[in-house]
């Protein structure tokens, strides 16, 4: 029986168990003690300041609370991160994260994508005109793009901007009601201002998409300007904090300095100069793409702490009849639900790491005037924001369902989590629309193959022997399960393009062969994804320096990645006789011993990511596991139980127990 205070027995006996020092892990995940020492730090800043504690859970808030709470935390935390001198923008974050945690912010998006916007694609006048503004927040502002008819075909939005040279300015309309600006965060109430993308029309032409800062509301009374409509789209799915908004234009006048033109320009004689790039407009959305991997590898990560503490305190049902009822993470099929979701957290967290270096080196090069990397930058982003946000949201809804009944609770921590990351498959580019980015990519690398041209070493795999059948032993070595996953891809790529070539061959155009191909361009993407993110995993554990028991550990960690996703597309691999039968059955026993070998170190995995109680907010992945005494105080603290007898049972139940039904009536 698990005692009710201290830290629970079983939670106990699975942290002495463990094989390797959580700490090194830990170490090993934030790049090194000194990192790991800071963001305790700062973690323990925000959980003992007791302004954050003041105010009711979140999930007993009204949509109206949420919105106001939210906000006057995050407004504190502007001001204290500046008090604090937190500059850097980790040490914010982590300041942030367990300040106010699951909780959207609702001036996210003018510190995610209007200041970097002004940042990246604004003139040097520009940038000295507004950051100062809207880094005192006098400005605050938003990335208003998607329009209610249109959020993928963002050439095809229909709000203009007409350039006017005798005035010399834009005007700015949105002439249908599918042109309205709709679902632009924080645009509903809060913004001013906004970077609105609108097709330019110059000297009688249309010159495409481009960005205008437009004010939107009065900077004293914080009433819309003459003009303007704006509102909140209402509630959603989740991001109640948010007031996502809708915004409508009018004959909006703006000067012609407020066109972002660092690099597009319109003259003051309405001459157009082109950009370099034409996508180069593109680059908030890269930005919010490979922030997007981490996100949401965090969100798993928590999902797992949660799930896996919750499922070594968790008994249910005896094993043998009158015996001890099982931890629920000792059931083979709780591990198998369980560990590859694990895995897929720490895959994801490295495949994180990698975006936000390959994101800081290829803009530093495109800031610099060398754009060759925009193409792999786009296709890499893409990829993976589409590829981590679907493993993750789906993993982190496996978790909740590993916890069973209290899993459906708030109490548990998992349905928010899931809530907020499950949008990540959809802004940002909506995920089986990215793939498509992916593949378009892959058949041009598919081209240049053909014609025996170099291809980026990340896309050399494409050029594997087919006819070459597995090398996979009992051993089940990295090497060949790697080049399990790369023959995989190459062949669905090549799959693809022989699809798209047949139909060619049938009379059919190129965008008709394209657009009977899409099913299979998006299954090359997804294998070059998963090829992409394992071979990362790999060359992680295996090049990286670490405690040498962290990494046997990680290395079993990373081999059951790998071969369960082996065995959960089985058909992929199987497809060309690329395994044979005896591979298979290999591949399924070393899956079960490789559950068996990550068993005693489950908890000691999750621990390492180190995500104090504060921020995973939930009675059931609590460090201490006393999860039963934490769901009884949170059922207790249920507005519904402030008071012992409610309003509604004289108003309704007694009358309706009396027979007098006149109340119904009165609705
Ligand atoms: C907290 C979060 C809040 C959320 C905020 C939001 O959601 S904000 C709203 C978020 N909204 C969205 O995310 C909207 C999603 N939609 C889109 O991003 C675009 O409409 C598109 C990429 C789907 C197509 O764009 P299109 O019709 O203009 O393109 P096309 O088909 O004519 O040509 C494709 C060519 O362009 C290239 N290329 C494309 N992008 C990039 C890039 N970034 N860099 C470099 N290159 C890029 C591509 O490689 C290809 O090159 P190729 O092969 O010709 O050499
Ligand atoms: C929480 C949240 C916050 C957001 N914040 C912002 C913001 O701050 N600023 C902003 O501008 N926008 C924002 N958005 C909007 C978001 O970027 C768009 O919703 C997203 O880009 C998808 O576009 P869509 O809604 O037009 O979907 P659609 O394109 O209509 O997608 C619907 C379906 O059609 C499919 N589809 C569409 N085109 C293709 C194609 N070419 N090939 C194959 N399939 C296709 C999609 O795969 C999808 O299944 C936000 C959205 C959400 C949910």
């Amino acid at each position: 029986m698990a005692t009710t205070t201290g830290v629970n027995s079983d939670l106990a006996k699975e942290r002495n168990n463990s094989t390797f020092d959580v700490e090194e892990l830990s170490n090993f995940i934030y790049r090194g003690p000194e990192k790991v020492k800071r963001r305790r730090y700062l973690h323990n800043l925000a959980t003992k300041d007791p302004f954050f504690r003041k105010f009711k859970p979140w999930a007993f808030q009204t949509r109206e609370e949420q919105y106001e709470i939210c906000l006057q935390k995050h407004l504190y935390i502007n001001k204290k991160c500046k008090e604090l001198n937190l500059t850097e923008p980790v040490d914010k974050f982590f300041y942030t994260e367990a300040a106010a945690p699951h909780e959207n912010s609702p001036i996210g998006l003018h510190t995610v994508m209007f200041i970097p916007t002004i940042e990246k694609q604004g003139t040097e006048e520009q940038k000295k005109r507004w950051l100062p503004l809207a880094e005192s927040l006098k400005m605050i502002g938003t990335y208003a793009q998607t329009e209610m008819g249109h959020g993928t075909f963002i050439r095809g939005l229909e709000t203009t901007a007409t350039y006017d040279p005798r005035t010399r300015e834009f005007i700015l309309n949105s002439p249908t009601i599918t042109s309205m600006k709709y679902w632009p965060g924080n645009l509903g109430k809060t913004t001013n201002h906004c970077l609105v993308m609108a097709q330019l029309y110059t000297q009688g032409k249309n010159c495409g998409i481009h960005m205008f800062m437009v004010q939107i509301r009065d900077l004293e009374t914080h009433m819309p300007l003459a003009g303007i409509e704006v509102g909140d789209i209402g509630p959603k799915f989740g991001y109640g904090t948010n007031d996502n908004g809708f915004l409508r234009l009018s004959n909006v006048r703006i000067p012609r300095e407020n066109m972002l033109m660092r690099y597009s320009k319109v003259l003051e004689d309405g001459t157009y100069v082109k950009p370099p790039n034409a996508k180069i407009a593109y680059g908030s959305m890269v930005l919010v793409r490979a922030a997007i991997v981490t996100d949401a590898a965090r969100a798993l990560a928590q999902a797992c702490v949660i799930s896996i503490r919750y499922s070594a305190v968790r008994r249910q049902t005896e094993v043998s009849p009158g015996g001890e009822e099982a931890q629920i993470i000792d059931y083979q099929t709780q591990q198998y639900r369980l560990f590859p979701l694990l895995a897929t957290s720490y895959a994801m967290y490295f495949a994180g790491r990698f975006m936000y270096d390959f994101y800081l080196k290829t803009t530093a090069e495109i800031e610099g005037g060398n754009l060759d990397s925009m193409p792999q930058l786009h296709a890499i982003s893409a990829g993976l924001k589409a590829f981590s946000s679907w493993m993750c949201s789906a993993g982190v809804e496996t978790c909740r369902l590993c916890c069973g009944g209290h899993g459906y609770s708030h109490a548990s921590g998992l349905p928010k989590i899931y809530i907020d990351v499950v949008p990540g498959c959809t802004y940002e580019g909506e995920n089986n629309v990215m793939m498509l980015q992916v593949a378009r990519f892959l058949m041009k690398m598919y081209g240049k193959l053909q014609n025996g041209e170099a291809l980026p070493t990340f896309m050399q795999y494409m050029s594997t022997d087919l006819n070459k059948k597995s090398c996979m032993t009992e051993e089940v070595a990295l090497n060949c399960l790697v080049m399990a996953y790369e023959h995989r891809a190459a062949r669905m790529i090549r799959d693809a393009a022989a699809s798209m070539e047949k139909l060619v061959q049938s009379g059919k155009s190129p965008v008709e062969a394209w657009n009977g191909s899409t099913v299979m361009l998006t299954w090359a993407a997804i294998a070059h994804c998963h090829a992409f993110v394992t071979k990362l995993f790999v060359e992680t554990v295996v090049k990286s320096r670490m405690d040498s028991k962290v990494q046997s550990a990680l290395t079993s960690l990373c081999k059951l990645y790998a071969v369960h996703g082996i065995v959960e597309n089985l058909g992929g691999f199987i497809q060309d006789q690329f395994f044979d039968s005896k591979q298979v059955k290999i591949l399924q026993k070393k899956l079960m011993q490789l559950l068996a070998e990550i068993r005693p170190n489950a908890v000691a995995f999750v621990d390492a990511f180190d995500y104090p109680d504060e921020v995973l907010q939930s009675c059931l992945g609590r460090y201490d596991g006393q999860v039963y005494q934490a769901l009884y105080d949170y059922a207790k603290s249920s507005p519904m139980n402030e008071k012992e007898v409610l309003d509604s049972y004289y108003k309704y139940i007694k009358p309706a127990q009396n027979g007098k039904y006149q109340q119904y009536s009165k609705l």
